[in-house]
């Protein structure tokens, strides 16, 4: 099982530069095996063609280095904070996709405009608050997840699958690591897709909650008739 997920979160990381998610080694995946109560993560600043199974480190939920040579993703801690949190999620990415990062930088959360966004994001992708300078100054990655935790108070990351962190870059999550990289290029897709709409119309308005609620509820709804599974 655990070399099981080793490989998922091989691949899932090897899809960042596929996707084109990446530029050098900027992004981790990990994902975890919740009965066993470890998580496997990318090892820190590795590059990715040079990433092999063995290369996984694997923690407890303390952060404790039970498994691998090498240290772990300098997010893991933030990553640790979301397992904790989101009882249902099996994989968590980050990286600083470009159009995803500029609503970040931006301090916008990204709104339902869309049947694309609709399809994965059952409403606005929000953005966290700033982070205050002692939680920079203190406990960084721990506090990140912190901020990402209080952004989603009242939201579901079951059917949201995303944040963006202000001044930083997006997180996703899913039921494993590879759906979290899918929602993670989703997420980069329909960022992009908002950038351009509100520059061909700065006036636009997010789109219906009926339209919204057909396009999440078919994929992920309790009737759910979208493709074959
Ligand atoms: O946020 C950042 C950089 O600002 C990180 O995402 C790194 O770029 C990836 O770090 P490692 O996972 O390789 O430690």
């Amino acid at each position: 099982m655990l070399e099981q997920l080793k490989q998922e979160v091989l691949e899932a990381n090897l899809d960042l530069p596929r996707y084109n998610l990446v530029t050098f080694t900027w992004g981790n995946v990990s994902g975890i095996d919740r009965e066993k109560g470890l998580v496997v993560i990318k090892p820190s600043g590795v590059e990715y063609d040079k990433l092999t199974r063995d290369d996984m480190v694997v923690l407890d939920l303390d952060g404790n280095v039970v498994e691998g040579s090498y240290r772990p993703s300098s997010d893991t801690a933030t990553h640790l904070v979301l397992y904790k949190a989101f009882p249902n999620i099996g994989g968590i990415v980050h990286t600083h996709s470009p159009w995803a990062t500029g609503w970040a930088q931006a301090g916008r959360g990204i709104p339902a405009l869309g049947t694309t966004h609709a399809d994965y994001y059952y409403g606005e992708v929000p953005c966290t608050r700033a982070m205050t300078e002692a939680e920079i100054k203190g406990a960084y990655e721990l506090e990140t997840g912190n901020v990402i935790v209080e952004t989603f108070a009242n939201l579901d990351p079951d059917r949201i699958p995303g944040v963006l962190v202000h001044c930083h870059a997006p997180f996703n999550w899913g039921k494993d690591a590879h759906t979290a990289v899918h929602n993670a290029v989703v997420l980069e897709e329909v960022a992009k897709m908002a950038t351009q709409s509100y520059q061909l119309n700065p006036e636009l308005q997010p789109m219906s909650q009926h339209l919204l609620d057909r396009h999440f509820l078919r994929k992920h709804g309790v009737n759910a008739y979208y493709g074959q599974s």
